[in-house]
């Protein structure tokens, strides 16, 4: 693989250079940046069909230029739908760009129209239903999410540096598919919640639950942060993320470390409970896909127990999840890579921009603050796309 350090800043300079990023596959780390040019091989399949094996076989058939042969993929929330797989024609391993570059961009956006699906006001009433089914013992906690299905043509280009520029933190990616309509689509996003990442016998995991909106008032930020380190609430919600986290890790490794008390971490919209899971593999040619697929879907991101937290989803959220809450990454031809949970995400078309969240549900949940919660997790995308007027959003609710 190629030196990262040796290159430098030159992904930074590579990404200002360009002035049309939205034919490049990208995967955006806090240490690297995975540049994809061109196809050699890409497949759509169902996602239960894919495994160690056949993502061997397909980076065994193509020729790709640049130093160790590498696929992307994203695999979608229910593992009955489509997973989308890559194989570039070029890769590019590059450090990942500071930050603190600024692009003139964001030129006004006309947008048709906006709807909510579902409603804010249905959503309010499904998360009362999921404590109804909680206070029930039918389940400990669900994730329900909603979609802002926005008509408007989006640069994808512009949105990418968006993104790269304000989020330094995080995983940062775009992936280009067709959609389930057959028109072509983008995937872009920045996550700020790692799935699976796994280098030789090493992997790491960091979930993330338990989360309160970030506030422009510092003392009050601050203020809300530290609430949240001790919401019994939130840290409930987050205790059983990482124990599922763990007990799907640990046959696979020989040593796994899993802090006690989760840590704070913070994107520029959102605060959340964050616990780095870190463990040593028997084996290093597990794949990292395998691993990521062994954990997902987390409970951060559908509920506990998971099948019972996965029905109640299919029958009240109302639209199709696709790959928001899937997963998003990048693997090598020795089974490295690593993988981002796909929130904090779009789904782009000629025409049509799809911005998604959801938020975890247990006892103790409110309505009104989960539906907060959603439009202050979709303000990452909203924000980057210049749409910031499109939601109104109230800080009387954390008050
Ligand atoms: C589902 C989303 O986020 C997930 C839910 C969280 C929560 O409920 O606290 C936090 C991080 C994510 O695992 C989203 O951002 O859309």
């Amino acid at each position: 693989m190629n030196d990262v350090t040796q290159v430098g800043r030159a992904c930074e300079k590579f990404m200002v250079e360009q002035n049309d990023l939205s034919g490049k596959t990208l995967f955006v780390s806090p240490h690297k940046s995975i540049i994809g040019k061109g196809v050699a091989a890409q497949l759509k399949v169902s996602s239960s069909a894919v495994n160690a094996a056949f993502v061997t076989e397909m980076l065994s058939q193509v020729e790709q230029g640049g130093g160790r042969r590498m696929l992307f993929a994203a695999l979608p929330f229910d593992s009955n739908a489509k997973a989308y797989i890559q194989v570039p024609e070029q890769v590019m391993v590059l450090a990942s760009p500071a930050a603190d570059f600024a692009f003139d961009l964001v030129l006004p956006v006309k947008v048709d129209s906006v709807v909510s699906i579902p409603s804010e006001e249905c959503y309010k009433s499904m998360v009362g239903h999921a404590l109804d089914a909680i206070d029930a013992k039918s389940l400990n906690k669900v994730v329900l999410s909603r979609s802002l299905q926005i008509s408007a043509q989006i640069n994808v280009s512009n949105l990418i540096k968006q993104l790269l520029s304000s989020h330094a933190q995080g995983y940062k990616f775009a992936f280009h598919h067709e959609d389930s309509e057959g028109a072509m689509a983008t995937l872009v996003g920045a996550s700020p919640e790692l799935l699976l990442s796994k280098n030789g016998v090493s992997v790491t995991s960091n979930p993330l639950a338990g989360s309160i909106p970030r506030c422009v008032d510092p003392e009050e930020d601050r203020r809300r942060a530290q609430n949240l380190l001790r919401s019994t609430k939130d840290l409930y919600e987050h205790e059983l993320v990482v124990r599922s986290v763990a007990a799907a890790l640990a046959p696979f490794c020989t040593q796994l470390s899993v802090p006690s008390r989760p840590s704070l971490l913070s994107t520029p919209t959102m605060w959340h409970l964050s616990t780095v899971v870190e463990g040593t593999l028997h084996d290093a040619s597990t794949s990292s896909l395998s691993l990521a697929q062994a954990l997902h879907p987390t409970p951060a991101v559908c509920g506990y127990p998971a099948e019972a937290a996965r029905t109640f989803i299919q029958q009240h959220e109302g639209f199709d999840r696709n790959l928001f809450t899937g997963l998003v990454g990048w693997e090598d031809e020795f089974g490295d890579g690593e993988w981002a949970v796909t929130i904090r995400c779009s789904q782009v078309t000629d025409d049509k921009v799809t911005v998604y969240a959801g938020a975890g549900v247990v006892s103790g949940s409110e309505p009104e603050r989960e539906l907060r919660e959603t439009q202050a997790k979709m303000r990452t995308m909203l924000n980057a796309m210049g749409l910031n007027e499109i939601l109104e959003y109230s800080e009387e609710a954390y008050v």
